[in-house]
């Protein structure tokens, strides 16, 4: 099944055609990267698929329902988390806090009941706190659930991030170039906790990501995009070899390293 179906995307800011008629599916269980340089439309695609902006033209499908358009808190209830290209945790809180916040969206109970703090709230707020407990236990942060976030390594701010994304219970988590700023230890690190975090929710992944080891070594398929267009999909290896992707990515992203 399809969890996500993006069909003739074009999102187009004035005279700026940011994206230009995308095609692009994600199965259930995938990781799929999104990859292309700099200014090439892969976070306005996040955008778009999140409900930041509403596209120009084109339809968005999560597990076969149109949600093109829909507010970003609905498309957040039904079951799309992100993270984003700059860590935003809420840094003057504690690790447990920064997990505990996002499942207030899940809460059941209305206004009332949450105020004057009924039974039912009581008991729905103490599951959450289980669950918050249960997640940092999983994801290997229980032991600094009471650090600020912070005063984590920079790694576990990343991993952090994505918990946190996770306490929405999500079933498509997209991650925007999750290993920005790591270093070699701490992307191997990255890589094997996506693997182990997409099999233990039993999510699917899309992410954009500018390092290649993690992306070929990750992913089940990836999308090139250039200038808004997209210009080849397939495997990794498929990709490795594509003369198109070589001459606009690859090509570019060995002289930038050499500068
Ligand atoms: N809100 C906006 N208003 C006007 N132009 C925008 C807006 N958002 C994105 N753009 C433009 O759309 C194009 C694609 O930008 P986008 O940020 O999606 O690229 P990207 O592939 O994510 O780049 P990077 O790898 O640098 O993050 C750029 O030309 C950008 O300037």
């Amino acid at each position: 099944m399809d969890v996500l179906n993006l069909s003739q995307i074009m999102m187009q800011f004035g005279g700026v055609v940011a994206i230009d008629g995308l095609d692009l599916e994600v199965h259930e269980g995938e990781i799929v990267a999104l990859i292309g340089p700099n200014g090439a439309g892969k976070t306005t695609v996040f955008n778009v698929v999140t409900g930041v902006y509403e596209p120009t033209q084109g339809k968005v499908q999560f597990k076969g329902q149109d949600i093109t358009g829909m507010r970003v808190d609905r498309i957040t209830r039904k079951g799309i988390a992100r993270t984003f290209q700059n860590i935003r945790l809420f840094k003057e809180m504690t690790v447990f806090e920064n997990v505990l916040i996002p499942q207030h969206m899940n809460l059941q109970n209305n206004f009332f009941s949450t105020v004057f703090r009924t039974g039912k709230a009581r008991k729905e707020e103490e599951g959450m706190k289980e669950q918050a407990l249960e997640l940092l236990k999983t994801v290997g942060l229980l032991e600094v659930k009471d650090e600020k976030a912070s005063s984590l390594p920079y790694g576990q701010q990343r991993h952090l991030e994505i918990a946190r994304a996770l306490a929405t219970k999500p079933q498509l988590l997209l991650l925007d170039e999750p290993a920005a700023g790591m270093n070699p230890q701490e992307t191997l690190e990255l890589t094997q906790f996506i693997k182990r975090i997409r099999d233990t929710f039993h999510l699917t992944v899309f992410m954009i990501e500018h390092h290649m080891d993690l992306v070929m070594e990750i992913s089940d398929r990836i999308y090139v995009l250039d200038f808004g267009k997209l210009i080849a999909r397939g495997t990794a290896e498929e990709i490795q070899q594509n003369e198109r992707v070589i001459e606009a990515y690859l090509g570019v992203s060995e002289d930038a390293e050499n500068q």
